[in-house]
């Protein structure tokens, strides 16, 4: 034995453990779940080692993890004879946060009691949870493989320093014993623990076992014996057969696994007979982790071969949008030494996959059809964005993706993402050949567009879009069912040109012509062309990107990624009708039409959301012709 050494924690770690003692106070026996089922992964993880070496089992057959309390000391331990931690790694995994995924989890707190104690909901706090409960912790762990004497013992009283020293420890695996606060003898309890159990970790894979109570009828109470027995079932719950798993199971295994606090969405648990044989039982969320947009995120699925763990975070799995799907994969066919690298090109993974992907789709398929739409739309509302990669990342799936896809639409102008590319296309009026839509940076903007004024007018419906993916997506789907997708900012909007044109005179057409160089003259170094146009009714101008120049939209977002982008200048169209283009067409003055010119279209770049490369020349402009009416 050595002496004690004293660390520090992090100062992340002390941040979390303030935050979670507070926030998790109301449920606070879920420490035992979160012990527990670090237990059964470091059990997972010696049942897979031992695969290839025997001597890591040390002797031992049976795996399983221990639950014992001692009401004098008030203590509660919590054992496993599992793969266990050298003192590296117990230096390394308890009492700092090497996780990425943990630093921008505290990074993303707000400081908001409320809204944190539901981030933390969301998040792993593993164990860490033991200091909900307890005012000092001792853990003490050995290595599977190891030597009897190198054994490491950590203390910690939870408050900014842990101890660590070498101790001698005969069993291989990890015991952590929690000294219980003071208003913790609840825990103190046969019963209440086992409770616990059977609530939380009821279909953990392996045996958890408690000492048995008898009744001693002198001192007239439960004694606890010395002899062990199981308490929870100890059967992998996917490979139990649906009829006789109640909703309550499938949850209750959901938060094991996921570590979330909400119920799940829906389940999906299917077992395949045949050429290939796997059981699959998958989750779809009710929230969506802080850490969706992390790629570096850990969660996804367990893969299991005949009910051995072999693998977290099983990305080959699942393909990346749908990475919020958690859940279990337990295959027949895959030798149990499978490694990443296998995973990556193999026959029966990839059908796996493939028939996976169908099960999430087909189930978000039924949802979406079903009568009531709320799951739909708490599904949409949290995952909406990342199966849009979807529509990209996936071209096999594509057109059952698009089907899933809600969109907001002028048909109700609100922001909430409701109204399917099929609702729209059986409202679409008739001769209607393009599923129209609009591209903007924010859902006022795009909703407040002057180019849906015509739109408008006529009654034709138009897609709302301003996720910051809507660009990408909308240069992936071209067409639904037959319709193609069609931006109403594109200078290609000939159908409605046509139907304008044919009601004019020849007099009339010669005069916007006139009207149209005399503009174009004045500011061609800032545009590439000028027209009348068809789309608006109640503004001025408006600027359409030109034929093959990506939009105004685009060019912004790769502006503010850092990207270069070629200088593109607008076509410029003017409104006929409107009284301040009337009143340029009147105009003969060279330097005056240049100043209406520039200021229309400048107004019209502001209107899109354009940033105006001369601002107080704007303002210097719309001034003057201020001062000219007043
Ligand atoms: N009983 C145990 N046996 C062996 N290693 C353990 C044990 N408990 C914890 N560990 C190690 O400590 C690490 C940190 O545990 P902690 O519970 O804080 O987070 P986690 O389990 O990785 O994350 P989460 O709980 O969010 O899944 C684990 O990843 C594991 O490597």
């Amino acid at each position: 034995m050595s002496a004690a050494e004293t660390h520090a924690f992090q100062t992340e770690v002390n941040q979390l453990l303030k935050l979670m003692i507070h926030a998790l106070y109301s449920n606070k026996e879920i420490f035992l779940r979160e012990l527990v089922s670090n237990a059964s992964d470091a059990l997972d993880k010696l049942r897979f080692q031992a695969v290839s070496d025997d001597s890591l089992n040390e002797g031992e057959d049976e795996l399983a993890i221990s639950i014992d309390f001692d009401k004098s000391a008030r203590t509660v331990t919590i054992s496993d004879n599992g793969i266990g931690m050298t003192r590296d790694e117990v230096i390394a995994n308890i009492g700092t946060i090497a996780n990425s995924g943990t630093k921008k989890f505290l990074e993303s707190l707000t400081g908001d009691q409320a809204k944190d104690s539901n981030l933390i909901g969301q998040f792993g706090v593993g164990f860490y949870s033991s200091f909900i409960v307890a005012d000092e912790v001792a853990l003490e762990t050995r290595k599977a493989g190891t030597d009897a004497a190198e054994g490491t013992r950590w203390v910690s009283k939870g408050e900014g320093e842990y101890t660590l020293e070498t101790v001698e420890k005969a069993a291989k695996g990890t015991s952590i014993t929690l000294h219980l606060k003071e208003d913790m003898d609840e825990f103190l309890d046969n019963f209440r623990l086992k409770n616990i159990i059977t609530t939380y970790s009821d279909h953990i894979n392996f045996p958890i076992q408690m000492k048995k109570t008898e009744w001693d009828e002198e001192a007239k109470e439960e004694k606890v014996t010395d002899d062990w027995e199981k308490v929870n079932k100890a059967t992998a719950l996917w490979t139990q057969p649906k009829s006789e798993l109640s909703d309550e199971d499938y949850t209750n295994f959901y938060q094991t696994i996921s570590h979330d606090f909400n119920e799940p969405l829906t389940h999906i648990h299917n077992k395949v007979e045949g050429t290939l044989e796997y059981t699959s039982l998958l989750y779809i969320p009710k929230q969506a982790p802080f850490d969706l947009y992390d790629r570096e995120r850990r969660y996804g699925l367990k893969l299991y071969v005949k009910r051995v763990f072999i693998m977290d975070d099983a990305e080959h799995l699942m393909p990346t949008y749908l990475r919020f799907v958690r859940g279990v994969i337990d295959s027949a066919d895959l030798p149990l030494n499978v490694s990443r690298e296998i995973l990556q090109s193999n026959k029966v993974v990839d059908k796996i996959r493939a028939a996976s992907v169908k099960r999430v789709l087909d189930q978000l398929g039924k949802m979406a059809k079903a009568e009531e739409q709320d799951d739909y739309n708490t599904f949409w509302d949290q995952f909406g964005q990342v199966m849009k990669e979807g529509v990209v990342e996936d071209f096999a799936n594509k057109d059952k993706i698009a089907a899933l896809l809600r969109f907001a639409s002028t048909q109700d102008d609100k922001a909430e993402q409701r109204i399917s590319l099929q609702e729209y296309i059986d409202r679409m009026q008739e001769g209607q050949e393009a599923i129209y839509f609009i591209v903007a940076d924010t859902h006022a903007a795009a909703k407040g567009s002057p180019h849906l004024e015509m739109f408008r007018k006529k009654g034709i419906e138009v897609l709302l879009l301003s996720d910051r993916i809507d660009e990408w997506l909308v240069s992936h789907l071209h067409e639904f069912e037959g319709k193609q997708l069609k931006s109403i900012t594109s200078a290609d909007l000939k159908e409605f040109e046509d139907e304008a044109e044919a009601e004019l005179s020849e007099e009339d057409k010669k005069a916007r012509e006139a009207l149209t160089e005399k503009v174009k003259k004045a500011i061609e170094e800032n545009v590439s062309d000028v027209k009348i146009t068809h789309r608006l009714t109640d503004s001025p101008a408006c600027v359409v990107n030109a034929e093959g120049d990506m939009s105004a939209h685009m060019a912004r977002m790769m502006e503010q990624l850092g990207q270069s982008v070629p200088k593109q200048k607008p076509v410029l169209e003017l409104n006929p009708d409107h009284i301040l283009v009337k009143k340029l067409d009147a105009m003969d003055d060279e330097g005056k039409v240049k100043e209406w010119s520039l200021f229309l279209l400048e107004q019209a770049q502001l209107a899109e959301g354009d940033q105006l490369e001369e601002p107080a020349a704007f303002i210097k402009r719309m001034n003057t012709l201020l001062a000219e009416v007043v």
